[in-house]
């Protein structure tokens, strides 16, 4: 099966073709609609959650022949941080599954063009070499807090491939890094530890509180990219990628939770002290992606860790903090 840029099956997008982008309220669908936008698509297929339930099949066949999509983007998933995923491991291996089954089917079935999944770094065994090259899938155990969302997202790339060399249909994977950005879930337990940070200084800021605690060790490394840099790169391979393996994408700035909090206290303006919960788990004690693939296709990321964390919390002080007065 040919790896290429520009092959048979990948052309640029007419502009006009509607492209159903799913999950498109969340952080990564919702940056996905701004960049088509910015980029000049002018029909965009969209539905909500409470409109149309992905997980349904029927509902999921019905949308396909009715709407007819030129072009799928795939940002609809259950996603969660650590807690979330060690605490609901049915929902989320059994709602990714049933996503992702539905819409790659219905897709292939009615006649869309091409489909980009997303999946996560966390597909990667757990002592993967770092950086991680996308040849490392399914060499080693995963990390326990969160094998079940990774095993289906390896299902997930591999339905895409298993459609591409069953009907020579184009469905691609990127595999992004830990993302942040607006629209992000902030939620105090189930949330990724970036906003779960940002939320945390910024209540003790307003509170005066003396100390901010912050989960497990703080000695895990973690890869950062700003959504709109991930919105960037899945048009990019939308565009111009059309191979059978999946692609990272990441940012190559790679920090320890220690550093994350230290720079989040510092954007946020906490003046206190941070301590830390070691009952709470560290996950995978590091996952940096080798994204040298990606760039050897022409792409790189712009957003610093720095400016990004800036700039969301903008964000977040003018749509979470002002929404909740
Ligand atoms: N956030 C991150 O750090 C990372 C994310 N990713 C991947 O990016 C993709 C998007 O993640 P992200 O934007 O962060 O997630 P969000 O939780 O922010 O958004 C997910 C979106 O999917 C929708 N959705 C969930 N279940 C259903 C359903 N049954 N039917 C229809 N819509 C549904 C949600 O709608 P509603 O809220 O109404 O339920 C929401 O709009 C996922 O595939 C995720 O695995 C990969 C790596 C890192
Ligand atoms: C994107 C990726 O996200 C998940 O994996 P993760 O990278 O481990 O996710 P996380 O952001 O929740 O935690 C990163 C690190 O940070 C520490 N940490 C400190 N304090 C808080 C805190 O307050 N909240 C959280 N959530 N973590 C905290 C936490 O203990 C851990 O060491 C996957 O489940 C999976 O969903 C996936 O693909």
């Amino acid at each position: 099966m040919a790896e290429t840029i520009g092959s048979e099956m990948s052309s640029i997008p007419d502009k006009s073709a509607k492209v159903f982008v799913a999950g498109h309220r969340g952080l990564v669908g919702s940056a996905i609609v701004r960049k088509l936008h910015q980029l000049g698509y002018t029909n965009l297929l969209l539905r909500t959650h409470a409109e149309l339930d992905l997980t349904r099949q029927a509902d999921v066949e019905s949308f396909f022949a009715q709407e007819k999509p030129v072009h799928v983007i795939l940002a609809a998933a259950k996603v969660g941080g650590i807690h979330a995923n060690n605490t609901y491991p049915a929902d989320f291996i059994a709602v990714n599954l049933q996503i992702q089954t539905n819409v790659i089917h219905s897709a292939y079935l009615h006649g869309v063009k091409k489909l980009l999944f997303l999946g996560s770094s966390c597909i990667y065994p757990k002592f993967a070499p770092q950086p991680i090259p996308e040849s490392a899938l399914l060499t080693g155990p995963l990390e326990p807090t969160n094998e079940w969302y990774a095993i289906a997202k390896i299902a997930g790339i591999k339905t895409c491939q298993a459609y591409r060399i069953q009907h020579q249909w184009d469905a691609i994977s990127g595999m992004p890094t830990n993302l942040y950005g607006p629209n992000d879930n902030f939620h105090p337990q189930n949330s990724h530890v970036l906003p779960a940070l940002m939320r945390r200084f910024h209540e003790a800021k307003v509170s005066g509180a003396e100390e901010v605690v912050v989960w497990g060790s703080g000695s895990p490394l973690r890869e950062f990219l700003h959504v709109d840099d991930l919105a960037d790169a899945c048009v990019f391979l939308l565009e111009r990628y059309s191979g059978l393996e999946h692609v990272n994408i990441g940012s190559g700035q790679e920090v320890t939770i220690k550093e994350l909090a230290e720079l989040v206290k510092e954007v946020v303006g906490f003046e206190g002290k941070l301590g830390w919960d070691s009952t709470k788990p560290d996950g995978t004690p590091r996952k940096l992606m080798d994204s040298s693939k990606l760039a050897s296709l022409g792409w790189t990321p712009k957003v610093s860790l720095r400016d990004g964390l800036r700039q969301t919390y903008e964000w977040y002080l003018e749509n979470v903090c002002a929404a909740s007065k």
